[in-house]
Order: structure tokens, then sequence, then C-alpha cells
């Protein structure tokens, strides 16, 4: 105290105003000299007084209750062209698009994966989530690792065997809506079919029963809603745990993170003992992956990174997707009646769908496409420049945060003419557009490409086709009209409402 009094006030004020220019002038020769480095590539319009630190934020803020940040990015690829960066505050992103650039990005070069937004979700609010599970891993050679053991339990031959559950989850859902089909009962699709994927997950791949659809609140799919919300709003604000309102949910995001990871470790724990002393059990993902995984090479914290990444990267995805696909169908009926007239013709009164049936489901599996293309739950993905790399005749420096975005080009007319109809039937085999090869991975990669694509695409596919035709075969569609058509994105895409409807048993 005496030796501020003896130093004054008024030098006291000099020296912070000193440090305070100081830093903000070092701030501002940093992104000065950030920004030189990427002057020569195209990028939106900024807006605001800040805007030389905030770059695209504005905007951002302005759009993200509405066309979301994939819409906007779309808005700005018409206006600038296949290759173009945004940046907001120190961070520069690099979009790019086009077939050549999203094979280059994800086969030609398999760039890593940008560890800024991977660790987010690895290492939330400095707590373990998904870890190094599948999804976030940015070591190769531990990825490639962990991926080869996992490739074997994601196979065709595997998931058939797990059919029973898939039909089983599946009527569970229909007969909880049929108790809802009265024509007057308004039925929020997302978290019944967020319910639905929660279950599918955990009879299949962990062999346990927990049936939340049949509950109004469910222990895990609380956990797992707690720590998407976390990490979803770290995402939007990463000093968010600064912040004193926020304290309280981020003291309930580490409270649901730790009670989730307990009861992973406890499920975990107990399968190995059954497999230990050779009980029955069942032949999921879990056992196939312990299996592989055995003697000392075995790391219970790793296992629940694991576990908790299926959770993660399979419930939300596709309960999203199919909740975009009702909207659809309840705004184009003719494809709801398209898809029903195929749901008839093979399946009819059965309760069991089969792998013979599957494959026959052409027209079901255009309906999930195209809602894929239109909706991709995973909007963008990201990746990292090792070295300088060159697109589309641009250089981009190493070390860029360069995002591949499966909306952009699911929009693109070129690929997909008039892209903001609702058209399956381009997605049939015999369809021009199949035919003239516009569809093709590098222009249709809503579960990504490359190494590093989605390894559960064929799991999401059997759950959609299944729950789809059953869908179909039981129900009238109508939809609230006074829902909105807006996306809600942070992490995915989601309809902004979660798709709501009145729902009347179909008339034979
Ligand atoms: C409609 C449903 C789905 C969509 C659209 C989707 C999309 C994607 C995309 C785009 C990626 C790449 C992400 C990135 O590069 O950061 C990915 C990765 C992944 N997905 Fe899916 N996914 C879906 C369903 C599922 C399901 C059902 C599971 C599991 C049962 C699953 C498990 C995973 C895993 C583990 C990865 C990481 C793969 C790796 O890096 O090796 N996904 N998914």
């Amino acid at each position: 105290m005496n030796i501020i009094k003896s130093i004054g006030l008024y030098e006291i004020a000099v020296l912070l105003l000193g440090t305070s220019s100081s830093f903000l002038i070092y701030l501002s020769l940093k992104q000065y000299l950030k920004l030189r480095r990427y002057r020569h590539i195209p990028h939106p319009k900024t807006y605001g007084l800040f805007r030389f630190f905030t770059g695209n934020l504005h905007e951002l803020q302005a759009y993200k209750n509405d066309i979301g940040f994939s819409g906007l990015i779309l808005k700005w690829f018409n206006d600038l062209g296949p290759v173009f960066k945004v940046y907001f505050f120190g961070e520069i992103i690099v979009s790019v698009n086009g077939p050549e650039a999203v094979k280059k990005v994800t086969i030609d070069l398999d760039l890593h994966k940008n560890d800024l937004t991977y660790n987010m979700l690895a290492f939330p609010f400095n707590e373990r989530a998904l870890g190094t599970g599948l999804v976030t891993e940015i070591d190769k050679e531990k990825w490639k690792a962990s991926r080869a053991l996992f490739n074997h339990a994601f196979q065709r031959n595997i998931l058939k065997t797990f059919l029973d559950e898939f039909n089983e989850k599946s009527n569970l859902l229909m007969e909880k809506l049929r108790g809802k089909a009265d024509g007057k009962t308004l039925v929020t699709m997302f978290p019944e079919l967020n319910k639905f994927a929660l279950d599918i997950i955990s009879s299949v791949a962990f062999g346990f029963n927990n049936d939340s659809i049949n509950q109004s609140e469910n222990y895990l799919n609380k956990l797992i809603i707690n720590l998407l919300h976390g990490i979803n709003e770290l995402l939007i604000d990463p000093l968010i745990q600064l912040k004193p309102n926020k304290f309280k949910m981020v003291n309930e995001f580490r409270k649901s993170l730790r009670e989730l990871r307990e009861f992973s470790r406890e499920h975990i724990n107990q399968r190995i003992r059954d497999l230990e002393n050779k009980d029955h059990v069942p032949n999921d993902i879990l056992t196939i992956i312990i299996k592989n995984y055995g003697g000392d090479s075995l790391d219970l914290d790793d296992l629940i990174d694991q576990f908790l990444t299926f959770f993660i990267a399979g419930q939300e995805t596709t309960a999203n997707s199919l909740a975009f696909a009702i909207l659809e169908l309840g705004r184009n009926p003719e494809a709801f009646l398209k898809l029903r007239e195929e749901a008839d013709k093979y399946i009819g009164s059965k309760n069991y769908i089969s792998f013979e049936d599957l494959a026959n489901l052409e027209y079901t599996s255009c309906v999930f496409n195209e809602t894929l293309r239109k909706w991709p739950p995973a909007p963008e993905f990201s990746r990292k420049t090792y070295k300088e790399i060159e697109i589309n005749g641009i250089k981009i420096p190493k070390n860029t945060w360069i995002m591949c975005s499966p909306f952009i080009s699911g929009h693109n007319p070129e690929y997909f003419p008039e892209p903001e109809e609702f058209k399956p039937e381009r997605f049939l085999k015999s369809s021009e557009f199949s035919q003239k090869n516009m569809i093709n991975s590098y222009t249709f990669f809503p579960f990504s490409l490359g190494p590093r694509n989605c390894i559960g695409q064929n799991f999401a596919k059997i759950e959609a086709k299944i729950f789809l035709a059953k869908f179909a075969l039981n129900f009238d569609i109508r939809l609230d009209e006074n829902q909105s058509y807006g996306l809600k994105e942070v992490l995915t895409l989601r309809p902004k409402d979660g798709c709501r409807v009145y729902l009347t048993q179909r008339n034979f």
C-alpha cells in the first residue's frame, strides 16, 4: 500500500495504460502478420468497429439462428468461389470445396485432423471426455491401430447379426408413437429419435438394455445431453469458464461427465470379469473390442474414451438425420407415398425386416441419402495442413486450419440441380445424375471420406432404413404449421424445432 502511495496514482495509471497499449500493439501486429500470410485468399466482407480482430463474427452472430454456420458458408461460397477464408479473432479457417479439393485433402494428402477443434471434444474444460477415442485421436499411428480393431466390429457380416436389436428397438418406438397417433397430440420427433438411437447403440454396441424409449427422462440420455450441451457452449464461447454466470453450467457438465465415465467404467469392468469367468456375454461390439485389445495393452481409460465416442458420434447424428427425413417427407407427400409403396411391396405386414429385405429398399435408401445431402448432420469437418498446399491455384500455408463441407457440395447445383428441392429419385441407380457420375464419393460425402471416414455409416444406414420403412408402413404425417424451419447448429446440424408433427395411424 505504501509503495503504491509513494508511486502515486498518476504513475500507476500511466503504467497500466502503457502496458495495455503495448499489449494491444502486440496483438494488432500479430493479427496483421497472420492476415498478411493469407491476403491472397478471398474472404467475405467484415463488419463492426473491431472487425480487424473479430473478423466474420458479426455475420455469424446475425445468421446463427436462421441459416446457421452451414448456410452462411454456403452463401460465402456462392459469392467467393471454391476456396475462401474466414476468420474469428486469431483463427483463420480456409474453406476448400469441389471434388478435386475434397479428394486432395482427405485422400491424396490425407491431412491430419485439426487439433484445436478436436481437443475441445477430447478434453473440454480440461476434463477427459472423448479423450483418445476414434473421432478425436490426432496421432495417426495410434489412430490406425484402434481403427483396425474397430473396422472388424463394423463389418457388414457382423452388423447383420444385430438385426434383431435394430428391429426390436424400431418396433418399440412404433409402439410408443402409436399411442400418440390420434391426429391431435403434438409429437416432437427429435427427442423420440434421440432416445431410439441411444437405445440401439446401447444394445448393439454395448449389450445393455437402456430402454429410454419408454421413459420420459432417462439417466444415460440426460448425462449425454449435458455433455453435448457443455461442449456446444464451449465451442461457441471458448472463454465460457471464466464467466461467473456460467459456473453452474460448467459444474453440472463436469459432474455429468464424471458420472458418465464412471458408468462406462463399471459396465466395461463387468464385461471383462464376465469374459474372464467365461460367463455368457453378448456377442456385441464391446466384446469384440475387449477380445481384440486383449492382454496387457488393455487400458481402461482408453476403452472408456471409445465407449463415449460411440455414444456421441452415433446417437445425435442419426437422430438428427431421421428428424430431417420426417420433416422433408411431411413437406413432400409424393416422396412419402413412394416410400410407403416400396415398404408395402417388400415388407408388408412383416414385423421383422431382414438383411435381404433391406437390399430391396432402394427408394428408402434414396430418401435417406437425399436427406443427408440437404441436411448433413456433420456439415463440415476440418483438417490441418502440415506443409504448404495448392488448391485451385491458390497456395494455402503450412499449419492452416482447412474445412471441407458436405453441406456446400450437397447444395451445389452443378451436381445437384435445384438443390433446395427434396428429390430422392436423383439417387436411384437408374437416374441420369447417377449415370452421368454427377453423384459420386467426391460430390456426396456426408460420412466424410478417406481413412478417417465414418466407421458407423453402415450401422446408420441399417438403422435409418428400418426406421423409415416401419414409419411409412404405420403412420400418416401432418406437420405442425407453427414450427420454424430454421436450423440449430453447433456440433451437429438439427431442425431448430426438432420436427413437430401430428401423427395418425395409417388408413389401410
Ligand atoms: C447419419 C449418421 C451419421 C453421420 C452423418 C456421420 C458422419 C460422420 C462424419 C462426417 C465423420 C467424420 C468426422 C470428422 O472427420 O471429424 C464421422 C466419424 C465417425 N463416426 Fe459417424 N456419422 C453417423 C453415424 C455414426 C454411427 C451410427 C456411429 C457409431 C455407431 C458413428 C461413429 C463414428 C466414429 C467412431 C467416427 C470416427 C472415425 C475415425 O476417425 O476413425 N457414426 N461420422
